[in-house]
């Protein structure tokens, strides 16, 4: 039952003004990704001393990380308009230009899951993001011809959860190419502390800290399962969120000691049971486990991954030993599995 509530990327009307109010607008309220906030403050103030607007940007990571919100950071500290969009709603070249119309000399543009963007929409882009052109055909049959519409310098900044699947001559044009990482425990205590204070309510740090450790090394995850915190210390007639109560807390909405939830369990688990840990291809592993192979390839894969649960093979994903202990089962790999 929860782990839609927890762990998807579907976000209601509550939640998305929810995530509004916890957005932070400058560079140093922006926690985390500490390298790439120190080029992305060189470049802000580059562009603005020379007095253009900044080369256009691409951030690719998991869902959850940032990116519309840094996006957003980053708009404000050039001190220029923040447009945003999504690749799927732009469905033909005139939707493009439309919003290219819009644009006032220096504004960003943010495209989220630019990766989505059908084929003449994103040939289209490459003049625009190039040259600050694009050409339209104008008329039909022997009257049609091309006419060029020449646009304000802007800042395209592009999203992906998928960073893979973006064709070359489009990332070729993205002077700056980022992906954003996990976050640490510590940067996600203080994501949460900072939270907390909006909410105004008081969370202790070891209560901070193991709700952090918990959160999939994701803000919103973190912000999510904070809400969640709040509303049982409501109910219990707490005025103070402590490490008891958020232990009682998520092991009611069965996250686990290491911040696995339902999902990530049912995939270690399949792999184990009918696989002997692997190697599995992610294909079967969706279809094993009833979910889409993209959502299990850009978000519950890379963090089992990166906590050593799971390891790329050209054969497929294995188990670690590591998360073999984790969910206290023996190791029993039959031979011939290498
Ligand atoms: N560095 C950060 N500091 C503080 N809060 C953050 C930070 N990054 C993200 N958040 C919080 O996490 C929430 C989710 O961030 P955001 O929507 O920017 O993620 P995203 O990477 O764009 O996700 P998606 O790929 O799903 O579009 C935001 O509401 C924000 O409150
Ligand atoms: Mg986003």
């Amino acid at each position: 039952m929860n782990d839609d509530v927890l762990n998807h990327d579907i976000l209601d009307s509550d939640e998305i003004q929810l995530e509004q109010s916890l957005r932070p607008t400058q560079l140093d309220q922006y926690i985390g990704q500490t390298q790439l906030k120190a080029r992305l403050s060189v470049y802000i103030q580059a562009a603005k001393q020379r007095e253009e607007p900044l080369d256009h940007v691409l951030l690719y990571g998991p869902p959850g990380l940032g990116k519309t919100t840094l996006a957003a950071v980053i708009a404000n500290e050039m001190v220029v308009n923040f447009r945003t969009t999504t690749g799927p709603v732009i469905e033909k070249q005139g939707d493009l230009l439309a919003i290219l119309n819009e644009l006032a000399p220096g504004d960003v543009l943010f495209i989220d899951e630019i990766h989505r963007l059908p084929r003449n929409v994103e040939e289209m882009l490459y003049s625009a993001m190039e040259d600050y052109y694009v050409d339209i055909i104008v008329g039909d049959g022997e009257s049609s011809r091309p006419v060029r519409f020449p646009l304000p310098p802007f800042t395209l900044i592009g999203a992906t959860t998928r960073g893979g699947m973006l064709s070359q001559p489009l990332r070729d044009r993205f002077g700056i190419v980022e992906h954003m990482n996990y976050y640490t425990e510590q940067e996600l205590a203080d994501i949460i502390k900072r939270s907390a204070k909006i909410f105004a309510m008081t969370i202790t740090d070891t209560g901070a800290i193991e709700l952090a450790r918990r959160s999939h090394g994701t803000p919103r995850i973190a912000n999510r399962l904070l809400r969640r915190v709040r509303d049982f210390a409501m109910v219990q007639n707490k005025d103070v969120v402590d490490i008891d109560l958020v232990n009682y807390a998520l092991n009611l909405l069965k996250i686990d000691s290491a911040g696995l939830d339902q999902v990530d369990q049912k995939i270690l688990l399949t792999m184990i049971n009918y696989y002997h840990g692997g190697p599995v291809g992610v294909k079967t592993m969706a279809a094993n486990i009833g979910e889409e192979i993209d959502t299990i390839e850009s978000m519950y894969e890379p963090y089992l991954l990166q906590i050593g649960f799971l390891q790329r093979t050209p054969r497929g994903r294995v188990v670690t030993p590591a998360a073999y202990q984790h969910l206290q089962i023996p190791i029993d790999k039959e031979e011939g599995e290498k």
